[in-house]
C-alpha cells in the first residue's frame, strides 16, 4: 500500500493479466514479457518518488540474516540509483546484548529502554557507530560507492533530553538514556545533496551537558530525522509483519490505520511495537505523509512497499481513518 491511492488509476494487486491475442512461443517468453510488465508498473511509483527523501529504519532484530541484509542493500541501492533519496537510521538492540554479554556487562530493559550505565553507553557506541554502521556502509559500497556513516553527535544532528523510565506506574532511572529533543538535519542534508546515501546510527547528545552521550531509540530517532528532513516516508523494517490490533491475534493484522484511531489503539499496545508506532505517529503529525512498518523478514519487502500498489506490512496515515484488516479486506474482495 505505497498509498491510499492507485496513481495508474487502477484497483487490485496491479499484476497484470496477459492479453489473450498475446501469443508467447515458450515459457521464458512469457516469463520475460512478466518481468517487462512489473518494471513497466513501477513507472508511476517511479514518477510519484522522483526525489523523494524516505527514512528507513533498520531494526537490529531485522539485521540477523546475511541474505536479508544482503537483499536490503540491493533494495536501498535500487531506490537510490532509480531516483528516491534513501536515508537508513540503524538500530542494533540484539548486537549490544551480545557484546554486553561476551564483556560480562549486566544489562537489562525497564519500561522498554535499555539500563544504560557509562560502561554500557561505552558500548552502545562501539557496536552501533562501530560495527553495526560499518557493516551496513561496507554492504552499500560493495555495490557502488555512495553510502556515508553518520552517528548523531555529527554537526549536531541528534540532541537528547535525559528521560526516566515507567515500570507499573513508577517512574525508574534508567542511566544515560534520552529522547532526541534537536535534530539539525543539515549534515544528512549535505550528504543527500551529493547524491549520497547517509547511514546514521542513533545517538545523541546530551542538551544539558554537551560532553555527554545518551542511548535513544532508534525508532523514535528516526521519526525525528523523518520530520526535521520534510521525508516524504517514513519505513520501519522490524521482525514481524506490522501492527496486529489484538497481538498475537494473527487475525488482526492492521493494513491501514488513521493518527487518530491509532493514538487511541497506543496505551493497550506491548513493549516492542510501542517505539515503533509511537514513531509512525510522532512521523504522520510532524507532517509525514506515510509512515509503514514493515516485515524486514521477507526479502525486497521494502521495494514491495514503495513499488506496489498493495504494498505491505502497516501504514499510518494522517487523520481519522478507521483501521482496516488484513482479513476484512480479503474478504471483501472476495464478496
Ligand atoms: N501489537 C503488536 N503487533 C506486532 N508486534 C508486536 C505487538 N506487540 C508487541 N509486538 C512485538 O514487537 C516486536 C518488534 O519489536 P522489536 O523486537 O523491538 O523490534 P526491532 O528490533 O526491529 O526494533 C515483534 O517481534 C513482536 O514480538
Ligand atoms: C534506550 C535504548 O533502549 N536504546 C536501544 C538503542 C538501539 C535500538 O533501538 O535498536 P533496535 O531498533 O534494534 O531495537 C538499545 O540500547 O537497545
Amino acid at each position: 500500500m505505497s498509498d491510499d491511492e492507485n496513481p495508474t488509476g487502477t484497483e487490485g494487486s496491479g499484476v497484470t493479466e496477459v492479453p489473450e491475442d498475446f501469443y508467447f512461443d515458450t515459457e521464458r517468453d512469457l516469463y520475460a514479457y512478466q518481468k517487462a510488465e512489473v518494471l513497466i508498473q513501477a513507472l508511476p511509483w517511479l514518477e510519484r518518488f522522483e526525489n523523494a527523501i524516505v527514512v528507513i529504519k533498520f531494526g537490529g532484530n531485522a539485521m540477523v540474516d546475511a541474505e536479508l541484509e544482503q537483499a536490503f542493500a540491493d533494495d536501498i541501492t535500487f531506490l537510490r540509483r532509480a531516483g528516491l533519496r534513501p536515508v537508513i537510521v540503524h538500530g542494533g538492540g540484539p548486537q549490544i546484548s551480545e557484546m554486553l554479554g561476551r564483556l560480562n556487562i549486566a544489562s537489562e530493559f525497564r519500561g522498554g529502554l535499555r539500563v544504560t550505565t557509562p560502561e554500557a553507553m561505552d558500548v552502545v557506541r562501539m557496536v552501533l557507530t562501530g560495527q553495526v554502521q560499518r557493516r551496513l556502509v561496507t554492504m552499500l559500497n560493495a555495490r557502488g560507492p555512495l553510502a556515508i556513516g553518520l552517528s548523531g553527535e555529527d554537526a549536531g544532528l541528534f540532541r537528547g533530553k535525559r528521560r526516566t523510565a515507567v515500570v507499573d506506574g513508577e517512574e525508574v532511572d534508567v542511566g544515560q538514556v534520552g529522547d532526541v529533543s534537536l535534530v539539525d538535519p543539515a549534515a544528512v542534508a549535505d550528504v543527500l545533496a551529493a547524491g549520497r546515501i547517509p547511514v546514521v546510527s542513533t545517538i545523541a547528545v546530551d542538551e544539558d551537558d554537551p560532553t555527554q552521550i545518551l542511548n535513544v531509540n532508534a525508532d523514535t530517532a528516526a521519526s525525528a530525522l523523518a520530520v526535521a528532513l520534510g521525508a516524504t516516508k517514513l519505513v520501519v523494517l522490524t521482525d514481524v509483519e506490522g501492527l496486529y490490533a489484538a497481538w498475537p491475534d494473527r487475525s488482526s493484522l492492521v493494513r491501514r490505520i488513521g493518527s487518530q484511531p491509532l493514538a487511541e489503539l497506543l496505551p493497550g499496545l506491548s513493549s516492542g511495537m510501542v517505539p515503533k508506532m509511537e514513531a509512525c505517529l510522532r512521523a504522520v503529525d510532524g507532517g509525514v505523509p506515510q509512515a509503514h512498518v514493515i516485515d524486514g523478514r521477507a526479502p525486497h519487502a521494502l521495494l514491495l512497499e514503495i513499488f506496489t500498489t498493495d504494498g505491505v506490512g502497516t501504514m499510518v496515515l494522517p487523520g481519522d481513518r478507521a483501521p482496516e484488516f488484513e482479513k476484512a479486506e480479503t474478504e471483501s474482495e472476495q464478496a
